[in-house]
């Protein structure tokens, strides 16, 4: 494992790490308050430098039983991993117990499933920076680094290979540093989003500002070369050699450039089974913050579905996917801001059940909404624990009850964690 090397020097002193927090830290427990040592675990003993309430750690002085060795060679130095060095049933336990501590933090009370692990083959989605320092690099150091970045800091770590991404992602990397490589010379900080979709891979480039169109040229050259499905730029096209597909239940989505899709393909199988199964025999259907159709385009096999969403292109994919599809009962889509304007106790009347899956902000707004609501059931998913549960006590101020909720772990090592609550009325 590398260790950290890039915080100053302090002094060093031992620590006695009692648990791990809730961002995947170590947590020691001090005269003056808890430390936060990454890269430990719960009953060891490390010698760390410390600085106020952080700590980097120097050596690890009796190690857990718990400590296995860590899946990536870059772990430890690249931020996108927390605990690769955990033992999968205390990891695993660990997970669920952030979304229990969330919910008794917010006074809900809920029978919380043992977490689902979803990671399957692997992330499906990943964004690479790409940092040049425009030829001025010190000497011995490189140009341009392509990877993620690091742990707590803005730096890119330079990546060749990540074992947690799927398959399907192979030759990502390489074709996101070739593109950066080509574009190093104007030396803007690039975001590069790429995507296996059955099709192949979906690349977009953001952060180059406009290019003259030899550069167009090049991308669309090294687009060509990887034998990419699409390359877009900010989401204007480069080159298309077939449309980005991901079938979604008996319906097949053509990807807006940039899209949001769930993590790891198992993820959305967990997920959309979780949200089937609780919707069951509702007859009309509102799937809010609907994406391009991961819950709608399943649960039209069986319901009217009205989907939501703030990204026109996702409403518009979404409802493109339906047509001509057998078997699928009426869906229609609207592209609206729910934070602004979410559906109104009037509107969802015409609902038996509402599916909410909001960003990482959560939907206080909708929520409120829905608490005033008669909808019967409500089946809240989110990638955040700590704003579904503020979410989950305004419908049960609200007159719901929340009936379970099941953790799922698409994000394998790190501390975010996904979860499918069953609120009733
Ligand atoms: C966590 S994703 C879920 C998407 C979809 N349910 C899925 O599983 O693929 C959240 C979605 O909320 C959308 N969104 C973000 N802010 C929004 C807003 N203010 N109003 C409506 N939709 C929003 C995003 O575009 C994104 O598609």
């Amino acid at each position: 494992m590398a260790y950290d090397d890039r915080v100053p020097a302090m002094s060093v002193s031992r620590l006695d790490i009692g648990h791990i927090g809730h961002r995947g830290d170590g947590v020691a427990d001090t005269p003056q308050g808890p430390v936060f040592v990454p890269l430990t675990l719960p009953g060891e003993a490390v010698e760390a430098e410390r600085e106020h309430d952080r700590a980097r750690l120097v050596a690890v002085l009796e190690p857990s039983a718990e400590r296995i060795e860590p899946v990536c060679r870059y772990f430890g130095v690249c931020g996108g991993c927390a605990l690769q060095h955990w033992a999968s049933a205390p990891y695993e336990a660990w997970k669920r117990e952030l979304v229990v501590d969330a919910l008794a933090r917010a006074g809900v009370e809920a029978p919380v499933a043992p977490l689902l692990p979803a990671h399957g083959e692997g992330r499906r989605r990943a964004v690479f920076h790409a940092r040049g320092t425009g030829g001025g690099a010190p000497k011995g150091r490189d140009l341009l680094s392509v990877g993620f970045a690091g742990r707590r800091s803005h730096a890119i770590v330079a990546i060749d290979s990540c074992p947690i991404l799927a398959p399907g992602l192979d030759g990502a990397l390489k074709a996101a540093w070739e593109v950066a490589q080509m574009l190093a010379p104007l030396a803007k900080p690039l975001d590069i989003q790429v995507t296996a979709t059955e099709t192949g891979l979906d690349m977009d480039v953001r952060g180059s500002g406009p290019l003259k169109p030899d550069r167009v040229a090049a991308l669309a050259e090294i687009a060509g070369a990887h034998r990419l499905a699409r390359l877009t730029r900010h989401g204007e096209l480069v080159l298309q050699r077939e449309p980005p597909l991901v079938t979604m239940g008996r319906a097949r989505v053509t990807l807006p450039p940039g899209s949001f899709l769930q993590a790891t393909a198992e993820g959305e199988a967990r997920l959309a089974a979780l949200v089937g199964e609780a919707v069951g025999k509702a007859g009309r259907v509102a799937d809010l913050f609907s994406g391009v159709g991961t819950f709608a385009l399943r649960l039209a096999e069986r319901a009217r579905v009205a989907a939501y969403e703030s990204s026109a292109p996702a409403i518009e994919a979404l409802v493109k996917a339906t047509r001509g599809v057998a078997g699928l009962k009426p869906v229609t889509g609207e592209a609206r801001d729910l934070f602004r304007r979410p559906l109104l106790p009037l509107e969802l009347k015409a609902f038996d059940a509402v599916v909410f899956d909001p960003p990482r902000q959560g939907a206080q707004a909708q929520a409120e909404q829905l608490a005033a609501s008669k909808v019967p059931l409500v089946v809240g998913v989110s990638c955040d624990p700590v704003t579904f549960a503020r979410d989950a006590a305004i419908l049960l101020t609200g007159g719901y009850r929340l009936e379970k909720v099941t953790p799922v772990d698409q994000f394998l090592y790190s501390a975010h964690v996904e979860l499918v609550g069953v609120f009733r009325r």
